[in-house]
């Protein structure tokens, strides 16, 4: 792992800007690079937060991004718990990714069937990767330390073979989910959780100062190469003692 990185902001509103200029410079790192930028988002407040922001950067280009999802909800793209249905209402529609740069799952299929589908997209889409190695994944994390939907003391937090694993039998509604696995989270070059309110101060605390094999899910990413982000509130980082960055504004990570 290339070092984990816990940035801490007064509010949620500072912290908006400074993602979206991550998001930006990795992108422009990717792009010279490899010719294009892969990333994962997940759902919860980081749709807001996106939604807001970057449509607000200055000459954002998305035309050579390609879209994922670290997960998603198995329900119709009209239904209002549709993680893509939300991007696309908020985001999508706002910046100039192309319609076939953003994977979605197809919605009308079994769980199974879903899981199986969008990993065929995931291995079209990344044609030279055992497991696809993302530019930039974007996390949340629950109250219970999940992330993706990788929820404590589940099975699949053990999968070390599949891309996309379907989950059947989440503990936060809706119950049927697919989500990537471990292998891919901690093959991306960059993750970034965004964390943020005090309902998330107990948790952080054992997630980021706990002992290793910890039994929260968000604790077991640890990209093998990857840069480890950790944006956080004053709130959500109040009960931690570890250092932590404080950046000054118009500062970018
Ligand atoms: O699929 C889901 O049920 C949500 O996407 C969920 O996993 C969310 O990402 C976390 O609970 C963090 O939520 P916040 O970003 O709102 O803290």
């Amino acid at each position: 792992m290339a070092g984990r990185r816990v940035v801490v902001f007064p509010s949620a509103a500072e912290l908006g800007p400074v993602l979206a200029s991550l998001v930006a410079s990795r992108a422009e790192k990717a792009i010279s690079s490899r010719g294009r930028f892969t990333l994962g988002l997940s759902g919860g407040s980081l749709v807001n937060i996106l939604s807001k922001e970057l449509p607000a950067l200055p000459e954002l280009d998305c035309s050579k991004w390609v879209v994922g999802f670290c997960d998603e909800r198995l329900v119709s793209f009209d239904d209002p718990e549709s993680t893509y249905g939300l991007y696309k209402s908020q985001l999508f529609s706002k910046v100039n990714i192309p319609d076939n740069a953003v994977l979605t799952i197809d919605s009308s299929l079994s769980v199974q069937d879903c899981a199986e589908d969008y990993t065929r997209k995931l291995k079209k889409a990344f044609p030279d990767d055992e497991f696809p190695v993302f530019d930039l994944l974007l996390l949340g994390m629950g109250p219970d330390g999940h992330t993706c939907s990788l929820f404590p003391d589940h099975p699949l937090l053990e999968e070390n073979k599949k891309i996309v694993a379907p989950i059947s039998d989440s503990p936060k509604p809706p119950p049927q989910r697919v989500t990537m696995t471990f292998p891919v989270v901690n093959a991306a070059r960059c993750v970034s959780f965004v964390s943020t309110g005090g309902s998330k101060a107990q948790v952080l605390k054992e997630v980021l100062e706990g002992r290793e094999g910890s039994v929260y899910p968000a604790a077991r990413v640890a990209p093998t190469k990857g840069e480890l982000f950790w944006l956080l509130d004053d709130p959500a980082a109040a009960s931690l003692s570890i250092h932590v960055e404080r950046p000054g504004s118009g500062e970018t990570l």
